[in-house]
């Protein structure tokens, strides 16, 4: 089994709703992104996924949220746009963008707010 990853960033602003602290304010980070896939054959190349494939399907995915203030997309009404909703949300729509891709499965999806806190998000 091959776990592969790509790593990308976006800039986006968010607050929480009902955080006790200065996070419920309108504020701004340069999130940082991995997406982890699980292969287990590799192809005529020996490659389970072309990393531009992936990179791909994950720049499709956070275009919909960089530059903007992520409470105002659909995906973030009922929910706060917390590390750990940005993650499921991304891991999600990864899956669908990858589902026709016999073979390929998502494991794991990491947001950081910072190089240092981050929250790794798993089925
Ligand atoms: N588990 C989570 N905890 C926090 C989240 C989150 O999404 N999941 N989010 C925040 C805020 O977004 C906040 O902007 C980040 O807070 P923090 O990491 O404390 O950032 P600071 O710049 O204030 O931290 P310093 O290390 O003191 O500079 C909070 N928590
Ligand atoms: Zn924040």
């Amino acid at each position: 089994m091959y776990e592969i990853f790509v790593e990308r960033e976006f800039a986006a602003a968010h607050y929480l709703r009902d955080y006790p602290g200065n996070c419920e304010h309108l504020h701004g980070h340069n999130w940082i992104v991995r997406a982890f896939v699980r292969v287990e054959k590799l192809n005529e190349i020996h490659v389970g996924i072309d990393f531009r494939d992936l990179k791909k399907a994950l720049d499709s995915v956070l275009q919909e949220l960089d530059h903007t203030n992520i409470n105002d997309h659909p995906a973030f009404q009922e929910r706060n746009p917390s590390s750990e909703n940005i993650a499921y949300f991304i891991f999600h729509s990864l899956k669908e963008r990858l589902q026709h891709i016999e073979g390929v499965e998502v494991a794991k999806v990491t947001v950081c707010e910072t190089p240092k806190t981050g929250v790794t998000y798993s089925e």
